[in-house]
């Protein structure tokens, strides 16, 4: 009689657990939907940008543009990081889904925050000092010839740290001190590289246009901006004599309706 005992298997294969991660919706656009999420541990934040299959499209046009189009994105940030450029870091692309994952930036765009700066007391000073940085960043991108696409004041974002601090150890008043850390370009699903004079004139105009529609001191603060990003990008003045052109063709085209 053979023994009937059973060996018990060395180690037990359980299938993968997945673990699903809390997804908070930001936005949904017409071309993606943006998730606040982790990557990797729960304590990293990221920023999940999705972008579910169209219907509407043929299935394998539609995967294909899918994939160019999280591809394309997250090359331009990663060139763009890799130049010291202010974007935020990629941590993850599975473009056959649709999915970056990216660094979850702290804070509001410019839009958002520039009358409240400019409420604040020296306010003026943070508005100054914030619309140099736009300047300097937008040149720095043009100089590494990429077009942004969709440069409005939404689409840069000013990152905050929130800091906390005793005020009075005795008291043990905590005071919660926000400190502004700089802009951060974000969404370049309309980007591209380019080296053409129009391209980075119409990225510009753009710019201009959004702060001229959203507040009353927009020419002064697109004069910093402009100043600031000459000085950033060397050989911006065939861009500057192009943004009048397109200047003038946008106003035409007003006029006209
Ligand atoms: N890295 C980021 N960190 C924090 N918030 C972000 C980040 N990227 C995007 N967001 C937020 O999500 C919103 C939508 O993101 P994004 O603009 O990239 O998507 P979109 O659908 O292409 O939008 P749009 O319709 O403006 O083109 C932004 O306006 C911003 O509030």
């Amino acid at each position: 009689m053979g023994d009937t005992t059973t060996i018990p298997a060395p180690f037990t294969i359980t299938p993968a657990v997945q673990i699903p991660t809390p997804k908070t919706l930001i936005k949904q656009g017409a071309e993606a939907i943006v998730y606040r999420t982790t990557y990797l541990l729960p304590t990293i934040p990221s920023l999940l940008k999705y972008r579910p299959p169209k219907a509407y499209r043929h299935p394998i046009l539609d995967a294909r543009l899918t994939k160019h189009r999280c591809l394309s994105e997250a090359r331009l940030l990663i060139r763009a990081r890799s130049l010291g450029i202010p974007v935020p870091a990629v941590y993850f692309v599975d473009e056959s889904r649709g999915e970056i994952y990216m660094e979850c930036i702290e804070g509001d765009s410019v839009r958002d925050v520039l009358d409240d700066m400019l409420m604040q007391e020296g306010g003026e000073g943070k508005v100054d000092a914030l619309m140099v940085k736009m300047g300097e960043a937008v040149g720095k991108l043009h100089a590494a010839d990429i077009v942004h696409g969709d440069l409005t004041t939404s689409n840069v974002m000013v990152r905050r740290k929130v800091r906390k601090g005793l005020l009075c150890a005795a008291q043990e008043e905590v005071v919660e001190h926000v400190e502004d850390e700089g802009v951060v370009l974000i969404d370049f699903g309309l980007g591209s590289m380019s080296t053409a004079e129009e391209d980075k004139a119409v990225d510009l105009y753009v710019l201009e246009r959004a702060f001229a529609s959203t507040h009353p001191k927009a020419e002064k603060l697109f004069k910093d901006v402009l100043e600031a990003y000459q000085r950033s990008y060397k050989k911006s003045k065939p861009v500057m004599r192009r943004l009048q052109g397109v200047r003038m063709r946008g106003r035409k085209r007003t006029m006209i309706g």
